[in-house]
């Protein structure tokens, strides 16, 4: 009967590959700490998920479930379509809902014995889990896979549309947003304009429902970002910095790291590239990737591609089948056209292992669309950067790793030349600069993950807070 008693931490995220990676690590982390986990996807990312057996084969504390979305099967579910987004709180809960109430009944009978629900942790990016909680009066916490300064963004604008003058469309005050370590120039641009846009204002109000939880729970680590974390705090119960989230799991599952490296991934990853990077001098190869869901137009596409091959530098590239945005799916036609390159020193794959990709000695540079999973798992790495920031948190992640830990350089403009100056300009003469911009924030990061560090405390403290609730009969 000792399951019974456990406390069963239900996690669920609905959305994107870099929300459910970073929460599935955490996931991972706590049944590896002793405590039972389930782990709530849609049905749609469930089927896609590249290799769930060997995750449950490894953790057996840790269990897989999935609930409808509230969407028939055949639809897109394209994160950029605003009414797909805006809708999903009132489309999933009812499913969400109905699953943490099968969690409360009596187990009695022959179904298999599992412990009551005793607390949620959800991705904060939608406040559903958090109504649910409230109305079935189970403690929650949010967590939140980008970074704290882009939360810490969402946090004062409301305070800054209230002090700004209807009328001004011009780039609002720095003073208004402490905290961020950047200088008013270095800020992305808001103005009222987009200030009142209904996707900021949704976002506004999905983070500041996370205030109505028992703590809030960071990929990220304190060093990082000291300036604005002491005014996060102070809207939390509690606050739990947690990351990097894959080097703490990686650091305590030992041997099964590289298994563990791509749980949770929705494609499966094209382990050729490893073979061709053995091949490659040392420090030699650009890796290019833009993450999960970035789209961009097939002539943004050619210019990257002649860019890259004008920059006489080996390359290995990730292109998505969906990344094209102003063409079908699957558009096989340009694929097959990049694929025509100098075929010795280029690499195209669909998915690639990133994090074995970033560690392999072989590669000398990363070009990234700034994904905050991507800018932690490269300053693991410990790789110099170009950043090519597009949408959300990406701007602000690009001026932290340009202006304020100098490991990286930015691409200002999309046309070949420029692609293929910014590429010299980091695997050459600013090479050595920028590497040892990224050796010293590194060395910050690996400090606080090691026993007595931030991070490593902040697990152990949540561990140590999720044990002792136990729901009230
Ligand atoms: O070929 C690939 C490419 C990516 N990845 C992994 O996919 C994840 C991508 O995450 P991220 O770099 O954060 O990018 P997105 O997928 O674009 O993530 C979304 O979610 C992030 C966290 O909120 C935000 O920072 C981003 O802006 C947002 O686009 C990382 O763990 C990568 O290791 C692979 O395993 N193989």
């Amino acid at each position: 009967m000792e399951m019974v008693d456990q406390p069963h931490v239900v996690m669920i995220s609905v959305l994107l590959q870099g929300h459910v990676k970073p929460l599935l690590c955490l996931a991972e982390l706590l049944s590896e700490a002793g405590l039972f986990v389930t782990f709530v996807n849609t049905h749609h990312n469930h089927k896609r998920f590249s290799n769930l057996p060997e995750i449950t084969n490894n953790l057996p504390n840790l269990h897989f479930v999935s609930i409808s979305d509230g969407l028939p099967d055949d639809h897109p579910r394209d994160s950029f379509d605003l009414e797909y987004f805006f809708g999903i709180n009132s489309a999933t809960k009812p499913y969400f809902k109905e699953l943490i109430l099968s969690y409360l009944r009596d187990n009695s009978g022959d179904a298999p014995l599992q412990p009551r629900v005793s607390c949620i942790i959800a991705d904060g990016v939608f406040s559903f889990p958090i109504d649910v909680a409230e109305e079935l009066e189970i403690p929650i916490f949010s967590f939140i896979a980008h970074s704290a300064r882009y939360l810490w963004e969402y946090f004062t604008i409301p305070k800054l549309i209230h002090g700004v003058d209807d009328h001004d469309h011009h780039l609002l005050p720095s003073d208004a947003m402490p905290g961020f370590e950047l200088g008013r120039n270095d800020l992305p641009g808001f103005n009222m304009e987009t200030l009142n846009s209904p996707v900021v204002q949704f976002l506004v109000g999905e983070s500041l429902a996370m205030t109505r939880t028992s703590g809030l729970i960071l990929n990220t680590i304190d060093d990082l970002e000291a300036s604005c974390l002491p005014y996060i705090t102070h809207h939390f119960r509690k606050l739990y910095t947690v990351g990097p989230l894959h080097v703490l799991l990686n650091s305590r599952v030992g041997d099964r790291s590289q298994l563990m490296a791509s749980h949770g991934s929705f494609w499966k990853s094209d382990q050729n590239c490893m073979t061709w990077l053995d091949s490659q001098p040392s420090r030699s190869v650009l890796y290019v990737s833009f993450g999960s869901v970035v789209k961009t137009s097939c002539s943004n596409l050619l210019e990257f591609w002649h860019g890259l091959v004008d920059s006489g530098r080996p390359f290995l590239w990730v292109l998505r089948r969906d990344v094209i945005s102003d063409g079908k799916e699957s558009n096989g036609e340009i694929y097959e056209e990049l694929q025509k390159g100098p075929k010795e020193r280029v690499c195209i794959v669909e998915w690639a292992p990133q994090e074995q990709v970033l560690g392999h000695s072989a590669i000398g540079g990363f070009l990234t669309h700034c994904g905050w999973n991507s800018i932690l798992e490269n300053i693991v790495a410990r790789v110099p950067m170009i950043c090519w920031p597009n949408w959300g948190d990406q701007s602000i992640n690009s001026e932290c790793v340009v202006k304020l830990w100098k490991f990286g350089v930015e691409l200002d403009a999309k046309d070949r030349s420029s692609i293929e100056k910014t590429i010299n300009t980091l695997m050459g003469h600013q090479r050595e600069e920028l590497q040892l911009g990224v050796d010293r924030i590194a060395k910050r990061l690996e400090d606080g993950i090691h026993e007595g560090g931030s991070s490593y405390n902040n697990v152990e403290m949540l561990v140590g807070d999720l044990r002792k609730m136990k729901l009230l009969e």
